[in-house]
């Protein structure tokens, strides 16, 4: 039985419809509050934050720069702890890092002294998985990036592009609950992040991972989602949550259509109107 089931009884009745939804939820953050001490005073990054990611849904996190999305993905994935508030995957109650939320960055990370296959495999092994079952899934996510033939490369003989590739297989080959990635496209040449941004729409469309996003760029935000949360300026907390009616099967065509720019346009305006006031 699920965490909010078992709360049912104490919640009034009021509460039942919200309730109802949030019983399918996989990520519940409630009144999420962070504040970081300093010598000059304290800094109030975010406060009273309230999201909630239903299974197989892809969400993006955007908002002006240090609005706290960063810190908020940091928090989900139990890097950093919050001053009070509530966050939930599943049943749990989020209090550490754990191997149900994989975690892809801006910055490579991939193990340097491993080749790719190792990489990829590193998560598996940990857990002991018989080999046979680590090789299924290595040559089903080397296939999905299309990184077949440098399994048995290093990170130092891979390109940018690449390198992501093979972090969000690493992440995925898990079977993590979410994936969780901060702005993981942003180092990338428009070329390459266009390329990354396709690949991540089908492999969502083909898996259906449940992804938390955090992106400063809105085009990226509205093509890979079907809901974007947006914050307010710092101490940041939930402005709007925009839902992505756009066509399922998506490819870059979509950017130049009149529904996407208009969708853009509107993200982008909530955002500009939180950075000038
Ligand atoms: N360790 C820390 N100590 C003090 N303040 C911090 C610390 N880490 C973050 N902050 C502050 O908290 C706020 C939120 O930071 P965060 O990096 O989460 O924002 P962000 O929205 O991801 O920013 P950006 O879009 O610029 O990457 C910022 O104002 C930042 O200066």
């Amino acid at each position: 039985m699920g965490f909010f089931k078992k709360k049912k009884n104490i919640l009034p009745p009021a509460e039942d419809h919200i309730e109802a939804n949030l019983a399918n939820s996989t990520v519940y953050v409630r009144d999420l509050q962070k504040i970081y001490p300093s010598a000059k005073g304290d800094v109030q990054a975010m406060k009273d934050v309230n999201i909630n990611v239903m299974e197989n849904e892809f969400v993006s996190i955007v908002g002006p720069s240090g609005c706290g999305k960063s810190t908020l993905l940091r928090m989900i994935g139990g890097l950093d702890t919050a001053t009070s508030g509530k966050i939930v995957i599943q049943d749990r109650d989020i209090i550490g890092p754990g191997a149900d939320r994989g975690m892809v960055f801006q910055s490579y990370t991939l193990f340097p002294w491993m080749t790719v296959g190792d990489n990829i495999k590193f998560g598996l092994k940990l857990r002991k998985m018989p080999a046979d079952q680590q090789e299924e899934i290595l040559n089903k996510y080397l296939k999905i990036i299309k990184l077949e033939k440098f399994r048995d490369s290093y990170p130092r003989e891979l390109s940018g592009g690449m390198k992501q590739r093979v972090a969000i297989a690493r992440a995925l080959a898990n079977s993590p609950e979410v994936l969780l990635m901060d702005e993981p496209f942003s180092a990338l040449d428009p070329q390459t992040k266009a390329d990354m941004q396709l690949l991540m729409r089908q492999i969502w469309q083909e898996e259906k991972p449940t992804v938390i996003f955090v992106t400063h760029d809105i085009e990226e935000a509205v093509f890979l989602s079907s809901k974007i949360y947006v914050l307010t300026q710092r101490p940041g907390t939930v402005k709007a949550e925009v839902p992505v009616l756009l066509p399922y099967d998506r490819d870059l065509s979509l950017k130049d259509t009149d529904e996407f720019i208009e969708l853009r346009r509107k993200v982008n305006q909530l955002i500009e109107h939180e950075s000038l006031s």
